[in-house]
């Protein structure tokens, strides 16, 4: 396994091994608590920021940033109890597509 998909396992294993913690005790928890609207809601929130730190922040902001949402989702994931293996299973399955012959191919309305 690489670098980014141990990083990205150990998290997934934290957040699970979280969702059932005290929510005084763990930021996981305290989302779950709040419900999925609420996890959906942070990720929107996490995205609109990211791009704000793109379009004027420092790379460090970005990254930061960048980490909130990845996070974020991988929490939304996790509470949909959809293993973060099949959306890099999704991004292999589409490598070597080009973005512009998928969306060429897709039926018109
Ligand atoms: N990677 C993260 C991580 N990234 C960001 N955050 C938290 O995400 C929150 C986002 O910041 P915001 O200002 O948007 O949050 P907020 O003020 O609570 O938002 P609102 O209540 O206003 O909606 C902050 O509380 C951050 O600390 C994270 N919290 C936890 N983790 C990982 O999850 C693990 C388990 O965390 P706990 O569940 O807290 O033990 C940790 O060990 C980390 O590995």
């Amino acid at each position: 396994m690489d670098q980014t998909n141990a990083t990205l396992a150990r998290l997934e294993a934290t957040i699970a091994a979280r969702r059932s913690a005290d929510p005084d005790a763990s930021y996981v928890a305290r989302l779950h608590a709040k419900g999925l609207g609420k996890i959906a809601q942070k990720v929107g929130e996490e995205g609109v920021e990211t791009v704000i730190a793109a379009l004027s922040g420092s790379a460090d902001e970005l990254v930061g940033e960048a980490a909130d949402l990845v996070f974020h989702l991988m929490v939304l994931l996790g509470a949909r109890d959809v293993p973060f293996a099949r959306v890099l299973a999704e991004l292999d399955r589409r490598e070597g597509l080009s973005g512009l012959a998928e969306k060429a191919a897709r039926p018109r309305d």
